[in-house]
Protein backbone atom coordinates (compact mmCIF):
# COMPACT_ATOMS: atom_id res chain seq x y z
CA UNK A 1 0.00 0.00 0.00
CA UNK A 2 1.49 3.53 -1.17
CA UNK A 3 1.66 6.04 1.67
CA UNK A 4 -0.58 8.13 -0.19
CA UNK A 5 -2.98 5.98 -0.83
CA UNK A 6 -5.90 5.70 1.24
CA UNK A 7 -3.81 5.10 4.34
CA UNK A 8 -1.86 8.00 3.94
CA UNK A 9 -4.62 10.20 3.80
CA UNK A 10 -5.76 8.59 7.24
CA UNK A 11 -2.46 9.42 8.31
CA UNK A 12 -2.74 13.01 7.69
CA UNK A 13 -6.19 13.08 9.21
CA UNK A 14 -4.88 11.89 12.44
CA UNK A 15 -4.20 14.17 15.56
CA UNK A 16 -0.94 12.21 16.06
CA UNK A 17 1.12 14.24 18.86
CA UNK A 18 3.38 11.22 20.50
CA UNK A 19 5.08 10.56 16.71
CA UNK A 20 6.28 13.75 16.84
CA UNK A 21 6.87 16.88 14.36
CA UNK A 22 8.42 15.54 12.21
CA UNK A 23 6.61 12.52 11.39
CA UNK A 24 3.47 14.58 9.13
CA UNK A 25 6.16 17.43 8.04
CA UNK A 26 7.43 15.13 5.03
CA UNK A 27 9.04 12.44 6.79
CA UNK A 28 5.97 10.88 6.07
CA UNK A 29 6.75 11.65 2.36
CA UNK A 30 9.98 10.04 2.35
CA UNK A 31 8.96 7.11 3.93
CA UNK A 32 10.64 3.90 2.70
CA UNK A 33 8.79 1.89 -0.02
CA UNK A 34 8.89 -1.80 1.90
CA UNK A 35 7.25 -0.22 4.84
CA UNK A 36 3.59 -0.52 4.76
CA UNK A 37 1.48 2.28 6.36
CA UNK A 38 -0.77 -1.05 7.98
CA UNK A 39 2.39 -2.05 9.82
CA UNK A 40 2.70 1.49 11.35
CA UNK A 41 -0.98 2.10 11.96
CA UNK A 42 -1.14 -1.37 13.50
CA UNK A 43 1.57 -0.53 16.28
CA UNK A 44 0.36 2.30 17.71
CA UNK A 45 -0.91 2.35 21.00
CA UNK A 46 -3.97 4.26 20.02
CA UNK A 47 -6.91 2.39 18.28
CA UNK A 48 -8.24 3.86 14.69
CA UNK A 49 -10.68 3.13 12.54
CA UNK A 50 -12.56 4.64 9.81
CA UNK A 51 -15.83 4.56 8.13
CA UNK A 52 -17.56 5.45 4.83
CA UNK A 53 -20.46 7.72 4.15
CA UNK A 54 -22.80 5.09 5.23
CA UNK A 55 -21.08 4.23 8.76
CA UNK A 56 -19.80 1.25 7.80
CA UNK A 57 -15.93 0.48 9.08
CA UNK A 58 -13.36 0.43 6.24
CA UNK A 59 -10.72 0.28 8.72
CA UNK A 60 -9.78 -1.02 11.93
CA UNK A 61 -6.39 -1.47 13.23
CA UNK A 62 -4.79 -4.02 15.86
CA UNK A 63 -4.56 -1.42 18.76
CA UNK A 64 -8.43 -0.79 18.09
CA UNK A 65 -8.75 -4.90 18.07
CA UNK A 66 -7.08 -5.00 21.60
CA UNK A 67 -9.09 -2.30 23.03
CA UNK A 68 -12.70 -3.19 21.53
CA UNK A 69 -12.39 -6.85 22.20
CA UNK A 70 -13.60 -7.33 17.98
CA UNK A 71 -11.31 -8.76 15.63
CA UNK A 72 -10.68 -7.08 12.64
CA UNK A 73 -12.35 -9.23 10.20
CA UNK A 74 -15.66 -9.02 12.40
CA UNK A 75 -15.42 -5.13 12.33
CA UNK A 76 -14.56 -4.34 8.75
CA UNK A 77 -17.82 -3.60 7.34
CA UNK A 78 -20.06 -3.56 10.34
CA UNK A 79 -21.55 -0.04 11.26
CA UNK A 80 -20.02 1.74 13.63
CA UNK A 81 -22.10 1.67 16.33
CA UNK A 82 -22.91 -2.07 16.42
CA UNK A 83 -18.98 -2.34 17.19
CA UNK A 84 -18.85 0.54 19.59
CA UNK A 85 -21.77 0.76 21.25
CA UNK A 86 -20.75 3.90 23.15
CA UNK A 87 -22.25 5.92 25.78
CA UNK A 88 -23.08 8.63 22.61
CA UNK A 89 -24.02 6.46 19.77
CA UNK A 90 -27.07 7.08 20.22
CA UNK A 91 -26.90 11.27 20.16
CA UNK A 92 -23.76 13.20 20.12
CA UNK A 93 -21.10 11.17 18.06
CA UNK A 94 -18.10 12.79 17.60
CA UNK A 95 -17.64 11.55 14.29
CA UNK A 96 -20.65 12.84 13.00
CA UNK A 97 -20.48 15.72 14.39
CA UNK A 98 -16.69 16.41 12.87
CA UNK A 99 -18.06 15.33 9.27
CA UNK A 100 -20.78 17.55 9.15
CA UNK A 101 -18.73 20.44 10.30
CA UNK A 102 -16.00 19.49 8.26
CA UNK A 103 -13.43 19.81 11.33
CA UNK A 104 -11.40 17.93 13.45
CA UNK A 105 -13.27 17.77 16.66
CA UNK A 106 -10.68 16.15 19.52
CA UNK A 107 -10.19 14.62 23.05
CA UNK A 108 -13.62 13.88 23.94
CA UNK A 109 -14.20 11.38 27.28
CA UNK A 110 -16.65 8.43 27.22
CA UNK A 111 -17.04 5.12 27.42
CA UNK A 112 -17.99 1.89 25.53
CA UNK A 113 -19.17 -1.65 25.81
CA UNK A 114 -16.55 -4.40 25.23
CA UNK A 115 -17.70 -7.78 22.98
CA UNK A 116 -17.31 -8.75 26.58
CA UNK A 117 -20.00 -6.21 28.24
CA UNK A 118 -17.18 -4.16 30.30
CA UNK A 119 -17.24 -0.52 29.91
CA UNK A 120 -14.28 0.80 28.81
CA UNK A 121 -13.40 4.73 29.35
CA UNK A 122 -11.66 5.87 26.55
CA UNK A 123 -11.25 9.28 25.01
CA UNK A 124 -11.54 9.93 21.55
CA UNK A 125 -10.45 12.41 18.48
CA UNK A 126 -12.05 12.06 15.31
CA UNK A 127 -11.55 14.16 11.83
CA UNK A 128 -13.04 13.72 8.01
CA UNK A 129 -11.76 11.94 5.74
CA UNK A 130 -11.43 13.70 2.54
CA UNK A 131 -10.16 12.20 -1.41
CA UNK A 132 -7.34 14.06 -3.00
CA UNK A 133 -9.86 16.48 -4.59
CA UNK A 134 -10.55 17.56 -0.64
CA UNK A 135 -14.52 15.98 -0.81
CA UNK A 136 -15.26 14.17 2.14
CA UNK A 137 -15.65 10.30 1.58
CA UNK A 138 -15.60 9.31 5.09
CA UNK A 139 -14.40 10.03 8.81
CA UNK A 140 -11.32 8.26 10.92
CA UNK A 141 -11.41 8.31 14.89
CA UNK A 142 -8.82 7.17 16.77
CA UNK A 143 -9.64 6.36 20.31
CA UNK A 144 -7.28 5.64 23.83
CA UNK A 145 -7.89 3.24 26.57
CA UNK A 146 -8.04 5.09 29.51
CA UNK A 147 -9.06 2.55 32.22
CA UNK A 148 -5.18 2.42 33.32
CA UNK A 149 -5.49 6.31 34.17
CA UNK A 150 -8.93 5.90 35.73
CA UNK A 151 -7.41 3.21 37.56
CA UNK A 152 -4.66 5.27 39.34
CA UNK A 153 -6.86 8.30 39.57
CA UNK A 154 -8.81 6.09 41.49
CA UNK A 155 -5.87 4.19 43.75
CA UNK A 156 -5.30 8.11 44.76
CA UNK A 157 -8.41 8.78 45.35
CA UNK A 158 -9.54 6.22 47.48
CA UNK A 159 -13.16 6.03 45.32
CA UNK A 160 -12.99 2.09 44.83
CA UNK A 161 -16.34 0.64 43.54
CA UNK A 162 -17.24 -2.80 43.03
CA UNK A 163 -16.38 -3.20 39.57
CA UNK A 164 -13.11 -2.07 40.80
CA UNK A 165 -12.82 -5.32 42.53
CA UNK A 166 -11.48 -7.83 40.38
CA UNK A 167 -12.21 -11.64 40.70
CA UNK A 168 -12.62 -14.47 38.82
CA UNK A 169 -13.40 -17.07 42.19
CA UNK A 170 -16.50 -18.05 42.71
CA UNK A 171 -16.73 -18.19 46.39
CA UNK A 172 -15.70 -13.87 45.78
CA UNK A 173 -17.88 -13.36 43.38
CA UNK A 174 -20.80 -14.72 45.40
CA UNK A 175 -19.27 -11.91 48.16
CA UNK A 176 -19.58 -9.10 45.29
CA UNK A 177 -22.75 -10.41 44.60
CA UNK A 178 -24.40 -9.63 47.96
CA UNK A 179 -22.18 -6.55 48.40
CA UNK A 180 -25.11 -4.08 47.28
CA UNK A 181 -27.75 -5.45 50.27
CA UNK A 182 -25.02 -5.22 52.11
CA UNK A 183 -24.42 -1.61 51.34
CA UNK A 184 -27.97 -0.87 51.62
CA UNK A 185 -28.53 -2.43 55.25
CA UNK A 186 -26.80 0.04 56.62
CA UNK A 187 -25.66 -2.77 59.55
CA UNK A 188 -22.10 -3.19 60.98
CA UNK A 189 -19.83 -5.36 58.74
CA UNK A 190 -16.79 -7.35 59.88
CA UNK A 191 -14.41 -8.61 57.45
CA UNK A 192 -11.89 -10.98 58.29
CA UNK A 193 -9.13 -12.25 55.77
CA UNK A 194 -5.44 -12.63 55.88
CA UNK A 195 -3.18 -9.48 55.12
CA UNK A 196 -3.77 -8.17 51.33
CA UNK A 197 -7.37 -10.20 50.59
CA UNK A 198 -8.82 -6.62 49.66
CA UNK A 199 -10.87 -5.89 52.90
CA UNK A 200 -10.35 -2.43 52.81
CA UNK A 201 -10.92 -2.21 48.92
CA UNK A 202 -14.54 -4.45 49.83
CA UNK A 203 -15.17 -1.61 52.91
CA UNK A 204 -14.64 1.14 50.39
CA UNK A 205 -17.27 -0.84 48.25
CA UNK A 206 -19.58 -1.01 50.74
CA UNK A 207 -19.46 2.49 51.90
CA UNK A 208 -19.47 3.40 47.86
CA UNK A 209 -22.61 1.73 47.53
CA UNK A 210 -24.65 3.01 50.22
CA UNK A 211 -26.32 6.03 51.06
CA UNK A 212 -23.63 7.68 52.90
CA UNK A 213 -21.11 7.61 49.63
CA UNK A 214 -21.53 11.71 49.82
CA UNK A 215 -19.75 11.48 53.02
CA UNK A 216 -16.88 10.66 54.33
CA UNK A 217 -14.85 7.47 54.53
CA UNK A 218 -12.30 7.27 57.04
CA UNK A 219 -10.00 4.39 57.57
CA UNK A 220 -8.11 4.06 60.96
CA UNK A 221 -5.23 1.15 61.63
CA UNK A 222 -5.97 0.42 65.18
CA UNK A 223 -2.72 -1.58 65.42
CA UNK A 224 -0.60 1.28 64.27
CA UNK A 225 -0.45 3.57 67.09
CA UNK A 226 0.14 3.36 70.99
CA UNK A 227 -2.70 3.37 73.01
CA UNK A 228 -3.21 6.82 73.90
CA UNK A 229 -2.79 7.99 70.80
CA UNK A 230 -5.32 5.56 68.99
CA UNK A 231 -7.61 7.17 71.88
CA UNK A 232 -7.21 10.53 71.04
CA UNK A 233 -7.02 9.95 67.49
CA UNK A 234 -10.43 8.09 67.27
CA UNK A 235 -12.43 10.25 69.89
CA UNK A 236 -10.46 13.49 69.54
CA UNK A 237 -9.63 15.76 72.52
CA UNK A 238 -10.49 19.44 74.08
CA UNK A 239 -7.77 21.83 74.32
CA UNK A 240 -4.96 21.08 77.12
CA UNK A 241 -6.30 17.31 77.42
CA UNK A 242 -2.74 16.69 77.22
CA UNK A 243 0.57 18.18 77.77
CA UNK A 244 0.87 18.26 73.32
CA UNK A 245 -3.16 19.32 73.12
CA UNK A 246 -2.49 22.72 71.82
CA UNK A 247 -5.96 23.20 70.79
CA UNK A 248 -9.41 20.95 69.88
CA UNK A 249 -9.30 17.97 67.52
CA UNK A 250 -12.22 16.23 66.43
CA UNK A 251 -11.50 12.50 66.33
CA UNK A 252 -12.00 10.00 63.65
CA UNK A 253 -15.22 9.21 64.49
CA UNK A 254 -16.58 12.50 64.04
CA UNK A 255 -14.75 13.25 60.65
CA UNK A 256 -16.66 9.95 59.84
CA UNK A 257 -19.92 11.55 60.68
CA UNK A 258 -22.52 10.38 57.93
CA UNK A 259 -20.13 8.66 56.57
CA UNK A 260 -18.31 5.11 57.15
CA UNK A 261 -15.47 5.00 59.65
CA UNK A 262 -13.17 1.74 58.94
CA UNK A 263 -11.77 0.22 62.15
CA UNK A 264 -8.91 -2.18 60.29
CA UNK A 265 -7.20 -4.18 62.19
CA UNK A 266 -9.32 -4.22 65.34
CA UNK A 267 -7.86 -7.31 66.94
CA UNK A 268 -5.21 -5.06 67.61
CA UNK A 269 -6.99 -2.51 69.48
CA UNK A 270 -6.17 -2.51 73.21
CA UNK A 271 -9.23 -3.95 75.54
CA UNK A 272 -9.36 -0.32 77.13
CA UNK A 273 -10.61 0.99 74.58
CA UNK A 274 -12.51 -1.94 72.88
CA UNK A 275 -15.13 -0.86 75.74
CA UNK A 276 -15.12 2.72 75.02
CA UNK A 277 -15.73 1.89 70.85
CA UNK A 278 -18.22 -0.45 72.62
CA UNK A 279 -20.26 2.44 73.87
CA UNK A 280 -19.59 5.12 71.21
CA UNK A 281 -21.74 2.19 68.61
CA UNK A 282 -24.67 1.67 71.49
CA UNK A 283 -25.21 5.43 72.23
CA UNK A 284 -23.81 7.41 69.03
CA UNK A 285 -22.22 9.53 71.47
CA UNK A 286 -18.20 10.47 71.43
CA UNK A 287 -16.80 12.03 74.17
CA UNK A 288 -13.26 14.09 73.01
CA UNK A 289 -10.64 13.77 75.92
CA UNK A 290 -10.75 16.32 78.19
CA UNK A 291 -14.43 17.15 77.89
CA UNK A 292 -17.37 16.28 79.96
CA UNK A 293 -20.28 16.93 76.71
CA UNK A 294 -20.81 14.19 74.59
CA UNK A 295 -21.02 14.71 70.76
CA UNK A 296 -23.45 13.14 68.59
CA UNK A 297 -22.40 10.39 66.10
CA UNK A 298 -24.07 8.91 63.18
CA UNK A 299 -21.28 6.70 61.96
CA UNK A 300 -21.62 3.19 59.82
CA UNK A 301 -18.79 0.64 61.13
CA UNK A 302 -16.63 -1.83 59.24
CA UNK A 303 -14.14 -3.88 60.73
CA UNK A 304 -11.54 -5.32 59.76
CA UNK A 305 -8.84 -8.26 61.23
CA UNK A 306 -6.62 -10.93 60.15
CA UNK A 307 -6.69 -12.43 63.21
CA UNK A 308 -8.81 -15.08 64.50
CA UNK A 309 -11.63 -13.39 66.92
CA UNK A 310 -13.32 -16.20 67.99
CA UNK A 311 -10.48 -17.60 69.46
CA UNK A 312 -9.37 -14.29 70.90
CA UNK A 313 -12.92 -14.26 72.37
CA UNK A 314 -12.52 -17.28 74.09
CA UNK A 315 -9.60 -16.15 75.71
CA UNK A 316 -10.55 -12.75 76.75
CA UNK A 317 -8.07 -10.96 74.87
CA UNK A 318 -11.15 -9.59 72.80
CA UNK A 319 -14.55 -8.31 74.38
CA UNK A 320 -17.42 -10.66 73.26
CA UNK A 321 -19.74 -7.88 73.48
CA UNK A 322 -17.68 -6.16 71.03
CA UNK A 323 -17.56 -8.90 69.06
CA UNK A 324 -21.24 -9.67 68.72
CA UNK A 325 -22.23 -5.61 67.81
CA UNK A 326 -19.12 -5.80 65.29
CA UNK A 327 -20.35 -9.41 63.62
CA UNK A 328 -23.88 -8.36 62.35
CA UNK A 329 -22.58 -9.32 58.83
CA UNK A 330 -19.60 -11.34 58.70
CA UNK A 331 -17.43 -11.53 55.07
CA UNK A 332 -14.58 -13.27 54.78
CA UNK A 333 -12.28 -13.15 52.17
CA UNK A 334 -10.27 -16.05 50.25
CA UNK A 335 -6.69 -16.03 50.78
CA UNK A 336 -4.82 -15.46 46.98
CA UNK A 337 -3.30 -19.32 46.57
CA UNK A 338 -6.95 -20.90 47.06
CA UNK A 339 -8.47 -18.91 44.39
CA UNK A 340 -5.37 -19.45 41.39
CA UNK A 341 -7.61 -18.37 38.63
CA UNK A 342 -7.35 -15.06 40.11
CA UNK A 343 -3.34 -14.44 40.04
CA UNK A 344 -3.03 -13.94 35.57
CA UNK A 345 -6.09 -11.59 35.76
CA UNK A 346 -4.87 -9.18 39.01
CA UNK A 347 -1.26 -9.50 37.33
CA UNK A 348 -2.45 -8.30 34.07
CA UNK A 349 -4.35 -5.19 35.66
CA UNK A 350 -1.30 -4.48 37.73
CA UNK A 351 0.64 -4.31 34.45
CA UNK A 352 -1.91 -2.32 32.43
CA UNK A 353 -1.68 0.35 35.38
CA UNK A 354 2.13 0.42 35.89
CA UNK A 355 2.69 0.68 32.45
CA UNK A 356 0.84 3.64 32.42
CA UNK A 357 2.87 5.20 35.85
CA UNK A 358 6.08 4.25 34.44
CA UNK A 359 5.63 4.85 30.83
CA UNK A 360 6.46 1.31 29.25
CA UNK A 361 5.36 -0.72 27.02
CA UNK A 362 5.30 -4.12 29.26
CA UNK A 363 3.04 -6.68 27.38
CA UNK A 364 2.11 -9.68 29.73
CA UNK A 365 4.07 -12.52 31.93
CA UNK A 366 6.47 -15.13 30.12
CA UNK A 367 4.42 -18.64 30.37
CA UNK A 368 7.16 -19.79 33.24
CA UNK A 369 6.73 -16.88 35.13
CA UNK A 370 2.87 -17.35 35.29
CA UNK A 371 3.61 -21.01 36.17
CA UNK A 372 5.54 -19.99 39.12
CA UNK A 373 3.20 -17.19 40.35
CA UNK A 374 0.74 -20.27 40.38
CA UNK A 375 2.32 -22.08 42.31
CA UNK A 376 3.82 -19.79 45.10
CA UNK A 377 1.90 -19.45 48.58
CA UNK A 378 1.44 -15.73 48.42
CA UNK A 379 1.59 -15.13 52.51
CA UNK A 380 0.69 -11.65 51.51
CA UNK A 381 -1.68 -12.23 49.14
CA UNK A 382 -2.42 -9.15 46.34
CA UNK A 383 -0.85 -6.44 47.95
CA UNK A 384 2.58 -8.91 47.38
CA UNK A 385 1.61 -9.68 44.17
CA UNK A 386 0.83 -5.99 43.14
CA UNK A 387 4.66 -5.26 44.50
CA UNK A 388 6.18 -8.25 43.06
CA UNK A 389 5.05 -6.25 39.43
CA UNK A 390 5.83 -3.57 40.83
CA UNK A 391 9.33 -4.78 41.30
CA UNK A 392 9.62 -6.44 38.05
CA UNK A 393 8.81 -3.30 36.18
CA UNK A 394 11.99 -1.64 37.24
CA UNK A 395 14.02 -4.74 35.80
CA UNK A 396 12.21 -5.36 32.93
CA UNK A 397 12.54 -2.89 29.83
CA UNK A 398 9.36 -4.12 27.67
CA UNK A 399 8.63 -7.13 26.20
CA UNK A 400 7.39 -9.97 29.03
CA UNK A 401 8.20 -10.48 32.13
CA UNK A 402 10.82 -12.94 32.77
CA UNK A 403 11.83 -15.11 35.91
CA UNK A 404 15.08 -12.68 36.37
CA UNK A 405 12.61 -9.98 36.69
CA UNK A 406 11.10 -11.31 39.69
CA UNK A 407 12.53 -10.57 43.55
CA UNK A 408 14.42 -13.30 44.89
CA UNK A 409 12.56 -15.67 47.94
CA UNK A 410 9.72 -16.11 46.53
CA UNK A 411 8.99 -19.96 46.84
CA UNK A 412 6.59 -22.50 45.35
CA UNK A 413 4.29 -24.48 47.30
CA UNK A 414 1.82 -27.63 46.34
CA UNK A 415 -0.06 -26.53 43.72
CA UNK A 416 -3.06 -25.37 44.33
CA UNK A 417 -6.62 -27.33 43.08
CA UNK A 418 -8.22 -25.18 40.62
CA UNK A 419 -11.55 -24.25 40.77
CA UNK A 420 -13.52 -25.99 38.03
CA UNK A 421 -15.82 -23.47 37.41
CA UNK A 422 -14.86 -21.38 34.84
CA UNK A 423 -16.55 -18.27 33.58
CA UNK A 424 -16.19 -15.50 30.87
CA UNK A 425 -15.97 -15.24 27.51
CA UNK A 426 -14.34 -18.38 25.83
CA UNK A 427 -11.28 -16.18 25.26
CA UNK A 428 -11.25 -15.99 29.11
CA UNK A 429 -12.18 -19.38 29.97
CA UNK A 430 -9.83 -21.01 27.33
CA UNK A 431 -6.97 -19.33 29.17
CA UNK A 432 -8.37 -19.89 32.84
CA UNK A 433 -8.41 -23.63 31.27
CA UNK A 434 -5.01 -23.52 30.05
CA UNK A 435 -3.58 -21.54 33.50
CA UNK A 436 -5.26 -24.85 35.35
CA UNK A 437 -3.89 -27.21 33.68
CA UNK A 438 -0.59 -25.40 34.29
CA UNK A 439 -1.38 -25.81 38.09
CA UNK A 440 -2.35 -29.44 37.72
CA UNK A 441 0.72 -30.17 36.25
CA UNK A 442 3.11 -28.28 38.85
CA UNK A 443 3.95 -25.53 36.08
CA UNK A 444 5.20 -28.64 33.76
CA UNK A 445 4.60 -26.78 30.55
CA UNK A 446 4.99 -30.15 28.65
CA UNK A 447 2.34 -32.21 31.14
CA UNK A 448 -0.04 -29.41 30.46
CA UNK A 449 0.08 -29.60 26.90
CA UNK A 450 -0.01 -33.40 26.94
CA UNK A 451 -3.63 -32.62 28.91
CA UNK A 452 -4.94 -29.82 26.46
CA UNK A 453 -3.82 -31.62 23.91
CA UNK A 454 -2.23 -28.47 22.43
CA UNK A 455 1.34 -27.21 20.76
CA UNK A 456 3.63 -25.59 23.35
CA UNK A 457 3.00 -22.59 20.70
CA UNK A 458 -0.77 -22.90 21.27
CA UNK A 459 -0.43 -22.97 25.10
CA UNK A 460 1.67 -19.72 25.07
CA UNK A 461 -1.05 -18.21 22.81
CA UNK A 462 -3.79 -19.07 25.59
CA UNK A 463 -1.88 -18.10 28.55
CA UNK A 464 -1.34 -14.78 26.73
CA UNK A 465 -4.38 -13.98 24.93
CA UNK A 466 -6.28 -11.26 27.14
CA UNK A 467 -2.88 -10.05 28.23
CA UNK A 468 -2.57 -8.52 24.50
CA UNK A 469 -6.48 -7.32 24.81
N1 LIG B 1 -9.73 -8.14 44.07
C1 LIG B 1 -8.89 -7.11 43.90
N2 LIG B 1 -8.89 -6.44 42.74
C2 LIG B 1 -8.04 -5.41 42.55
N3 LIG B 1 -7.13 -5.00 43.47
C3 LIG B 1 -7.09 -5.63 44.64
C4 LIG B 1 -7.96 -6.72 44.91
N4 LIG B 1 -7.71 -7.16 46.17
C5 LIG B 1 -6.74 -6.39 46.65
N5 LIG B 1 -6.35 -5.46 45.75
C6 LIG B 1 -5.27 -4.48 45.93
O1 LIG B 1 -4.32 -5.08 46.81
C7 LIG B 1 -3.86 -4.16 47.78
C8 LIG B 1 -4.20 -4.66 49.17
O2 LIG B 1 -5.62 -4.58 49.37
P1 LIG B 1 -6.25 -4.07 50.75
O3 LIG B 1 -5.44 -2.96 51.35
O4 LIG B 1 -7.71 -3.82 50.52
O5 LIG B 1 -6.04 -5.40 51.60
P2 LIG B 1 -6.30 -5.64 53.15
O6 LIG B 1 -6.87 -7.00 53.27
O7 LIG B 1 -7.10 -4.49 53.72
O8 LIG B 1 -4.82 -5.62 53.73
P3 LIG B 1 -4.34 -5.42 55.28
O9 LIG B 1 -4.98 -6.52 56.07
O10 LIG B 1 -2.87 -5.61 55.20
O11 LIG B 1 -4.77 -4.06 55.69
C9 LIG B 1 -4.50 -2.83 47.43
O12 LIG B 1 -3.61 -2.07 46.63
C10 LIG B 1 -5.73 -3.22 46.65
O13 LIG B 1 -6.09 -2.19 45.76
Amino acid sequence: MSPNGFLGRIFSSLHLPHLGPNFMNGAFMSFPKDISCEHIMDSLADGVFTVDLDWNITFFNRAASAITGVLKDEALGRKCWEVFRSSICDGACVLRTSLEAGENRGNRSLHFVRADGTKVPISISAAPLRDRRGKIVGGVETFRDLSALRLIQKKLDGLYRIEDILSKSPEFQRILGILPQIAASGSAVLILGESGTGKELVARAIHNLSGRSTKPFVAVNCGALPENLLESELFGHKAGAFTDAKKDKPGRFQMADGGTLFLDEIGDMPLALQVKILRVLQEKVVEPLGSVRGVAVNVRVIAATNRNLEEMVSRQTFRSDLYYRLNVVRLVLPPLRRRPEDILLLAQHFIKRQNVLSGKDIQGLAPEVLQFLMRHAFPGNVRELENIIEYAFILCPGGFIMQEHLPEGLCPFEAPSPSPTFRGTMDEIKRQAAAAALARNNGRVMAACRELMVSKDTLRRLLNASQAA
